[in-house]
């Protein structure tokens, strides 16, 4: 078990305030304004070059925004003293020298923290990395480098953890390590933030979402909100006389073979107007559209941001 259960505090939370930028003209993060809330999962989805990497960055004090504040526990987290114990942060997990062995890599992030060494064998343990605690990294999987990754940023029994694509790499096993391990940390009381470009992947896991698109939040709600929200009913349904439907239905059914998808109208509306106008059907099953579908539907078309909405940076 985890050593120190936190209680919910409000200040457990990061805040992002008109956070806005440029990296030369492009526009990478355009006016954000969140709050990422303690005790729950929060799954920061876009599709890739979104911005999600730009905005951890500039919470994480890696990059300065161009323009707004981004906060953790009301402070700048470069104004944090002992910033890992606060914020747990997994950015890019080959960012680790290959030379050094998993445990002499924590102990050295563990000693500039003030954090004992006891410690080191607590995550490694905890990540399932206490095996190889003496390898050197150069020989680490990438799967095996997101562990590690993860164990740097429970190192500080941190309030606030911040993972960027935390299962890159992962499989299957290392995947609902992952989950669970994200689960049990907001179980806690601590605040988690999760980046994904992958919706069915994040709809396990994330209470609620943050989707952004081209750099700007395009919602911000809970998980099951966003997809009954964006889910369009549609109908499936099979017949020989499928054309006669389609006179009645007009662009609401498209056809293909002896399959149709009826957009737009309810089940119960189409069965009345079959059974009124007397026309045979073999099927008719609602349909709910997959989380994925919902997502990329809400973001497609616009995530070339790049070629889109590149702005002069005076604009
Ligand atoms: N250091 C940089 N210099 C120039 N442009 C950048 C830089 N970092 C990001 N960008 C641009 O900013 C936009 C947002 O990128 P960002 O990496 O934040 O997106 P992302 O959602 O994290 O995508 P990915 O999942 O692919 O990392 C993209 O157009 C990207 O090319």
């Amino acid at each position: 078990m985890w050593p120190k259960p936190l209680l919910h505090t409000l200040e457990s939370m990061i805040q992002a305030r008109n956070l806005t930028k440029f990296y030369g003209r492009t526009r990478a993060i355009d006016d954000l304004s969140f709050t990422v809330e303690p005790g729950r999962v929060t799954g920061f989805l876009g599709p890739n070059g979104s911005g999600k990497s730009t905005a951890m960055r500039c919470i994480l004090g890696l990059d300065t925004p161009t323009s707004g504040t981004a906060t953790v526990l009301g402070q700048d987290y470069r104004d944090l003293r002992f910033p890992l114990h606060t914020v747990g942060a997994l950015l890019d997990a080959s960012d680790v020298l290959g030379s050094r062995t998993a445990a002499y890599h924590l102990a050295f992030l563990a000693a500039s923290n003030g954090i004992p060494r006891s410690r080191v064998d607590e995550v490694l343990e905890r990540v399932g990395l206490a095996d190889v605690a003496g390898m050197r990294v150069k020989g680490f999987s990438l799967g095996m480098r997101q562990r590690l990754g993860v164990a740097a940023a429970l190192l500080g029994d941190p309030a606030v953890l911040i993972l960027d694509e935390p299962v890159n790499g992962l499989d299957t096993e290392g995947i609902r390590w992952i989950r669970q391990t994200l689960r049990a940390m907001a179980d806690e009381g601590r605040t988690v933030l999760l980046s994904s470009h992958m919706m069915s992947e994040t709809e396990l896991v994330a209470d609620h979402l943050l989707v952004i698109s081209r750099g700007t939040i395009v919602a911000d709600e809970p998980t099951v909100d966003f997809v009954a929200r964006n889910a369009e009913p549609r109908v499936r349904v099979r017949g020989a006389e499928l054309n006669r439907l389609a006179a009645l239905l007009g662009d609401h059914l498209e056809i293909r073979g002896d399959t149709g998808t009826v957009r737009g109208v309810t089940s119960r509306e189409v069965w009345r107007l079959a059974a009124t106008h007397d026309i045979a059907l073999d099927e008719l099953t609602p349909v709910t559209a997959s989380v994925e579908e919902v997502f990329t539907r809400l973001v497609s078309g616009r995530h070339t941001f790049q070629d889109s909405a590149t702005l002069q940076e005076s604009a």
